[in-house]
């Protein structure tokens, strides 16, 4: 399985984009800031993009990706997304006042970007055009606008990406679902603010690290890693401590990794 992460951060940093994970070289979950590491080489085999939710921190490379992508690229980049994210992309982004509205340019009958509705639950395969494909299933996580997590199975490897969420039943429903398909080898959940900010990580739907702790506590069966992610550039080197501490807590049990510039190229 090869995944990458391009970036994971929660905001705008000096060290790191915002979240964007390539699978393979050809396909994309979410194009945050951390899209821009890709050379425009790169950026010419992307194919498919899922995006988890519309929040700026992951759809903010898409509209200039897009205009890249334009000049010399045959194939239709195919964006998979939730009615909710597609509508407010169309509203708001590309409504040729903010961008142009890439749904219809070149020309109408054959446009550089196609948007395919996505519903939790579904499943449904990139195909690759070199190597293995890549089997999708999207769930719905509990988030402040409509979000899906994604589930990507290649190779025998299951990487589970929880996208932004807070703890709670729709996410430990979703992991007993997702370990019953196939154990989780690795998997990358958020912690965007410290355990003192409990009050605002519930008002905007987000974890902190002793929420990411009681969830995998009621995990039925823990992944073989896990990859801490979407840390908030305001929350600085406390959080780091906290993560850090999280992982001594676990290293008996479970390989935890904090996503930052050093471990994720
Ligand atoms: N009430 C709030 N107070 C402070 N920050 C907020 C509030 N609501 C949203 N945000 C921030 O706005 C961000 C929008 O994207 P996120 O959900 O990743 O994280 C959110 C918070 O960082």
């Amino acid at each position: 399985m090869d995944i990458r992460v391009l970036g994971c951060s929660g905001g705008l940093s000096d060290t790191q984009g915002s979240t964007c994970i390539q699978i393979g070289d050809y396909a994309l979950i979410d194009a945050g800031t951390g899209l821009s590491s890709l050379s425009i080489e790169a950026m010419r085999k992307i194919r498919y993009i899922v995006l988890t939710h519309s929040h700026m921190d992951h759809i903010a490379a898409l509209p200039l990706f897009l205009s890249n992508m334009f000049d010399d690229v045959e194939h239709r980049v195919q964006v998979f997304a939730q009615a909710h994210t597609i509508e407010t992309l169309k509203t708001n982004i590309f409504n040729d006042n903010i961008w142009p509205d890439f749904t219809l340019l070149p020309t109408p009958e054959a446009p550089i970007v196609e948007f395919i509705e996505i519903t939790p639950g579904d499943t449904f395969t990139l195909a690759s055009p070199e190597k293995e494909n890549a089997q999708i299933h999207v769930f719905a996580v509990d988030h402040t606008v409509p979000t899906v997590g994604v589930s990507v199975r290649m190779q025998n490897q299951h990487f589970v990406f929880s996208a932004d969420t807070m703890e709670g039943p729709t996410l430990d429903n979703a992991l007993s679902s997702l370990t019953k398909l196939a154990p989780i080898d690795t998997f990358m959940l958020e912690c965007s603010f410290t355990n003192n900010k409990r009050e605002l990580a519930v008002r905007t739907k987000h974890m902190t690290p002793a929420m990411v702790a009681n969830t995998l506590s009621r995990m039925p069966e823990l992944p073989k890693k896990l990859w801490v992610s979407h840390l908030k550039p305001s929350s600085g080197n406390a959080l780091v401590a906290e993560v850090l501490a999280l992982a001594r807590k676990f290293e008996n049990e479970i390989n935890v990794v904090l996503l930052q510039e050093s471990s994720i190229r």
